[in-house]
């Protein structure tokens, strides 16, 4: 939906052909990663980027420029890959902060990251502006999570987690993908050890983004098999449909706690129960492609404009007509259905 901000002189929005409007700007800052969670990529990783390809620090921060202050963009997530492997994440951030939009607000701003390096960042982060992070951690086990990311790394993510929330980027979220076999035992002990911590836990359903091989819809633990584990421990209610938005997650109050207070778990289940018809998303991929969606099959090369010489308008203008190729939604229940052709790490997850 448009918004009163957007009435200022020189503001457009990026509009599609349902009406909706994207707000939530998700910037891939890499598609390199030092983990190799099984359900993302292979234990031999990918063949990357070539440097020359991916944008620079000055072309990140030209192109995001070019969404908040002209076409509307409210919030900017950096994301990967692993973004904190990108050495320039600290001043990216800052020029984001320093941004305004055409009504004079800062865009927010958030990382999402496995927290590996988190525990000497995070401070720098936070005085560079950022926001808030959301922590990817699907087993407190040490051999199950080595197991799944295929490294042996659980203390450092426990570490940055804990420096995210002592640096305040919080609300500190924990992201965690449950897989049938491997850690869907693992619900309810997750839930204690977040609410304990602070940590806001959503458990996510797994889509058919990584390996062609990792995804199969009769094996994915569903949304509804997830709040039937809770609900033999806690007492779960929900909270008010009517303050989701646009947010991917469902969100209940644990044992009768106060929501606003962090006694919350959420449920993003994108595959069972879409939130495609309230979607304000689009992607900056590493290498300066525009993404509709995270399932789109086109990209627009802002990169190439970019490099040939475009001014602002013209980026803004190409970015802002792109928008109406975007779909009604991902179709993963479709007949005839397709991935994407790159994987989540590199589209930006
Ligand atoms: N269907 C769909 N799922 C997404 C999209 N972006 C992220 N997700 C899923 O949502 C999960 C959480 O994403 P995050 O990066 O933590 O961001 P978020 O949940 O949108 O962010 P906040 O709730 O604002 O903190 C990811 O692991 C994906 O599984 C999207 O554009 N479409
Ligand atoms: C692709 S990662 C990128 C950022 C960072 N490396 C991390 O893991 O947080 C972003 C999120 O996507 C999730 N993810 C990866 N593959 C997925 C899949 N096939 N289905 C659903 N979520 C997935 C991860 O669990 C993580 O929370
Ligand atoms: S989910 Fe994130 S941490 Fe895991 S392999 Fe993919 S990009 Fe890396
Ligand atoms: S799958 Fe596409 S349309 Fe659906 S919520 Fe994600 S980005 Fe939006």
């Amino acid at each position: 939906m448009r918004s009163a901000g957007d009435a200022a002189p020189g503001a457009g929005v990026l509009e599609d052909r349902f009406g909706r409007v994207a707000r939530d700007l998700r910037v891939s800052l890499t598609d390199r990663c030092n983990l190799r969670c099984t359900y993302c990529m292979p234990a031999e990783g990918l063949p990357w980027l070539p440097t020359a390809e991916v944008l620079t620090d000055d072309e990140v921060v030209r192109l995001v420029t070019v969404a908040v202050e002209r076409l509307g963009v409210r919030e900017v997530r950096f994301t990967g890959g692993e973004p904190l492997l990108r050495r320039g994440l600290e001043s990216i951030v800052a020029a984001t902060t320093a941004l305004r939009r055409a009504d004079g607000t800062p865009p927010e701003t958030s990382l999402t990251t496995n927290a590996l390096g988190l525990h000497r960042r995070a401070r720098g982060l936070a005085d560079a502006g950022l926001g808030r992070v959301n922590v990817s951690l699907d087993s407190l086990q040490r051999d199950r999570y080595a197991r799944i990311t295929r490294r042996d790394r659980l203390p450092d993510v426990l570490a940055g987690l804990a420096a995210a929330r002592d640096a305040g980027l919080t609300p500190v979220k924990v992201n965690t993908v449950l897989v049938r076999g491997v850690n869907d035992d693992e619900a309810v002990p997750l839930l204690r050890w977040a609410l304990a911590e602070g940590y806001r836990l959503r458990f996510i359903e797994q889509m058919p983004l990584g390996p062609h091989d990792a995804w199969d819809p009769s094996s994915m633990v569903r949304a509804d098999e997830i709040l039937g584990a809770l609900r033999a421990a806690f007492d779960l209610t929900p909270v008010d449909s009517a303050r989701r938005g646009a947010d991917p997650a469902q969100t209940w109050a644990v044992d009768g706690g106060d929501p606003d207070g962090g006694a919350v778990v959420g449920v993003i289940a994108s595959v069972t129960r879409p939130f495609c018809g309230d979607c304000d998303r689009v992607r900056l991929t590493a290498d300066g492609q525009m993404r509709d969606c995270l399932f789109a099959r086109h990209e627009t090369d802002l990169r190439g404009m970019l490099r040939a010489g475009a001014d602002d308008a013209e980026l803004a203008a190409a970015w802002a007509a792109a928008m109406l190729r975007k779909g009604p939604g991902h179709g993963i229940s479709e007949a005839g259905f397709r991935q994407p052709e790159r994987p989540m790490s590199a589209i930006g997850g």
